[in-house]
């Protein structure tokens, strides 16, 4: 496993951007996720894979901050962007939830017009520029302009799902964050949708850094530069605690994995959690 403060190159590519250390969560006390260490690299698309319940979305909302809207989550070690621990006194959750974006699982667009997807988020956030030309563009970075240009005032749940997909990666990205989460955005579209979604993040990452957790191992394979595997093993008190197994280049884990398990997992010898 790779653990250099830069990893390619003399640009800002490929240096860490968000780094997860010796990162653990707790809910009502119990451990859901030990001692992750973890580095995202700019403009590099992370893939998080593993079983069912080892806290790849747990990592995920540390990475914004999301768990601490959940009641009985406790957050334990650090998580720094650009250097800075997100979990300082003094650092506000909603800035960093507008550096850090997320989208999920379940396209969850406003029931509002497609245009105020997009443009109700940029007032909350106090932007006074030309909000128009924003959307416009937004819309024109997750190739979703020509379909909606006529019918920006329509409601954004008459979308197909693929296409209510995009626009909330349309919405996260109009804030112009750093870095997007992902949690599955795939799961719940079909196969055209999906790989116009897996098209389009090859894209994003140009300007973004993006974290995604999926279950499609092809996915997984097709669209990251590098893959955390995750499992779980049973904790003191009989209960699984996620941990991370290997993080390395995606070739590597998919084809020469260090670790036994994360070849049993990739190679779908072992799918389910210990
Ligand atoms: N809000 C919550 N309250 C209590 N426990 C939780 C909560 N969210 C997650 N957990 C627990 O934390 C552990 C990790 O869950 P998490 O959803 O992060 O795993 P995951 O790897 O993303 O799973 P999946 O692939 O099924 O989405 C599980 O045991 C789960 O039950």
């Amino acid at each position: 496993m790779q653990s250099p403060s830069t990893f390619a190159g003399s640009s800002s590519s490929g240096k860490i951007i968000l780094k997860a250390e010796n990162l653990s969560v707790y809910y009502g006390g119990t451990p859901a996720l030990r001692n992750v260490t973890l580095p995202l690299l700019r403009n590099h698309i992370t893939g998080l894979i593993g079983p069912s319940g080892c806290g790849k979305s747990t990592l995920l909302r540390c990475f914004n901050r999301l768990n601490d809207l959940i009641k009985g989550a406790q957050v334990k070690g650090r998580v720094f962007l650009d250097g800075r621990d997100l979990y300082d006194v003094g650092v506000h959750p909603v800035e960093i939830r507008r550096r850090v974006g997320m989208v999920f699982q379940r396209p969850n667009p406003f029931p509002k017009s497609i245009y105020n997807n997009i443009a109700v988020g940029l007032r909350v956030n106090g932007f006074r520029g030309d909000i128009d030309g924003l959307v416009e563009q937004s819309l024109r970075q997750v190739g979703l302009w020509n379909e909606v240009k006529d019918n920006l005032r329509k409601n954004a749940l008459s979308l197909s799902g693929g296409q209510q997909q995009r626009l909330c990666i349309a919405r996260a990205i109009a804030l112009q964050p750093e870095v997007i989460l992902m949690d599955e955005p795939c799961s719940a579209l079909d196969p055209i949708s999906t790989a116009r979604i897996e098209e389009l993040l090859r894209e994003l990452k140009q300007k973004y850094t993006i974290a995604i957790v999926t279950h499609n191992l092809k996915q997984a394979s097709l669209v990251s530069d590098r893959v955390a595997f995750f499992d779980a093993v049973i904790g003191e008190g009989g209960n699984r605690v996620g941990r991370l197994v290997e993080y390395d280049r995606t070739e590597v884990i998919f084809q020469r994995p260090n670790n036994p398990a994360t070849r049993d997992y990739v190679t779908g010898r072992r799918l389910q959690a210990l």
